[in-house]
């Protein structure tokens, strides 16, 4: 973790914008932590993850207060996760990110105590097990969230989609149209990932998460970062309160050991 080494900047941890409980009362499985990449466990049994996007489920993108959030029709089996270490397949229902100030940090997860300066989170919930994305989110088996580490790098084309779109959801509960988008391209093609029992880190911080948090990393450009910075925490009319360090601290590991799909 880098200190900014200047006290009157708090690291964002201790920042009091976030809003969400920094810790739930006998919680045992709570997101987000740190992988310790020699900790982590191989298990030869995990698939790889299969994922099939429609893009034709493509709804709208919104900025909900907490980060901005593209969302599908999730009434079908048309956008679905299988495999990895599911017991079924999972449906998509939206996604969004997490990011920070500065590039320093942002990420929700650390690798060995790195934060990457954004995260990505596609969240599907179990529709064999359960009959609405709300029931799902209170159960052990649930949702299934990826997650995707953004560095600092060459421009990513299809991100750049999003970002055209994000002058249009500046301000809190603002929402666009938003289609034909497959966010898939926003998935890196090597198969690596970690796994983990856990839980969503903004309310209500239920324990209904498998996280599979993929080993590498997508590149965006400094201006696709900066663009997410743009965005607003509050309503048009009110105050401007820059969207950033829109992260959860992270949790205690408990009894959990994080798996890997590779050696
Ligand atoms: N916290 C969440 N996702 S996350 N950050 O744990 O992936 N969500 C809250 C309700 C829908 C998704
Ligand atoms: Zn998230």
């Amino acid at each position: 973790i880098k200190s900014c080494g200047n006290h009157s900047c708090p690291h964002p941890a201790l920042h009091p914008l976030w809003q969400s409980p920094l810790t739930i009362p006998g919680g045992t499985r709570q997101s987000p932590i740190n992988i310790q990449w020699r900790d982590s466990v191989y298990d030869p049994f995990l698939k790889p993850l299969k994922i099939s996007y429609d893009p034709t489920t493509c709804l709208h993108i919104w900025n909900n207060g907490y980060s901005f959030l593209v969302e599908f029709d999730d009434s079908t089996d048309k956008s679905i996760i299988v495999g990895g270490p599911l017991e079924n397949q999972y449906r998509l229902k939206q996604f969004h990110f997490h990011w920070g100030a500065i590039n320093d940090w942002g990420s929700e997860h650390t690798v060995d105590s790195k934060f990457y300066p954004a995260e990505l989170h596609l969240v599907h919930w179990n529709a064999v097990d359960y009959p609405s994305f709300e029931d799902a989110v209170m159960e052990g088996n649930g949702l299934a969230v990826i997650g995707v580490f953004l560095k600092l790098g060459a421009r990513h084309e299809g991100l750049q989609t999003l970002v055209d779109a994000l002058p249009a959801v500046r301000h809190k509960d603002t929402v666009i149209e938003f289609d034909e988008f497959d966010p898939s391209c926003l998935i890196p093609s090597c198969p690596d990932y970690w796994t983990y029992a856990g839980s969503l880190t903004t309310p209500p911080l239920t324990e209904s998460v498998t996280w599979i948090i993929k080993k590498k990393p997508i590149e965006v450009d400094e201006d696709q970062l900066e663009a997410f910075r743009t965005l607003l925490f509050t309503s048009d009319g009110e105050e401007e309160r820059r969207m950033v360090d829109n992260f959860r601290p992270l949790q205690p590991l408990m009894n959990r050991t994080v798996r890997s799909s590779f050696q």
